[in-house]
């Protein structure tokens, strides 16, 4: 069977490997960013993590992450911009982070879903445990904003 994945939608690639189109909010502040702690529960689980989330079948990337923000952090987003896209390959899923710089948003950032949530200078970023596809991430954030 020919397999095409358009970004965005949740197409399978196989039974057990699962394409998954993410919008994830890089939340930058005075040299810090805001970062969630995955559950043990979770894939990639007990390590830090950018907000963010699964694209809903046909919803655009923006809508999502302005979606995902609300419901894990309460926060509105007023300001964004496509910062970069990373590709990935689990063992067990491939991943697009469709990764987005939140420049403005409303409200208080909290853990709406009992998850940590807390400020790291990015100069610290380096130390924290991530999942293996945020390395690019990490990287682009320091050699910019450090
Ligand atoms: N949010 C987020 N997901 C990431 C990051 N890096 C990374 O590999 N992922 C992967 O992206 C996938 C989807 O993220 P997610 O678990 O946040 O999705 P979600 O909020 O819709 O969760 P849900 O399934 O509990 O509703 C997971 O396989 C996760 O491991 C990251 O920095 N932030
Ligand atoms: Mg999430």
């Amino acid at each position: 069977m020919a397999s095409s994945v358009k970004p965005g939608s949740c197409a399978a690639k196989g039974p057990s490997a699962p394409f998954l189109h993410v919008a994830v909010g890089v939340i930058v502040q005075q040299g810090q960013v805001l970062l969630s702690h995955r559950a043990g529960h979770q894939h990639q689980g007990n390590k830090w993590e950018f907000p963010g989330g699964k694209l809903e079948a046909g919803e655009p990337v923006q809508s999502a992450l302005s979606r995902e923000l609300a419901e894990e952090l309460a926060i509105r987003i007023e300001s964004a911009e496509p910062f970069m896209q990373v590709r990935h390959q689990y063992p067990e899923r491939e991943v697009l982070l469709d990764i987005w710089l939140v420049k403005s948003f409303s409200g208080k950032p909290r853990g709406m879903e009992g998850q940590q949530v807390q400020w790291f200078a990015i100069k610290d970023l380096d130390k924290l445990v991530f999942p293996d596809a945020n390395q690019p991430i990490v990287q682009r954030l320091q050699s910019l904003f450090i």
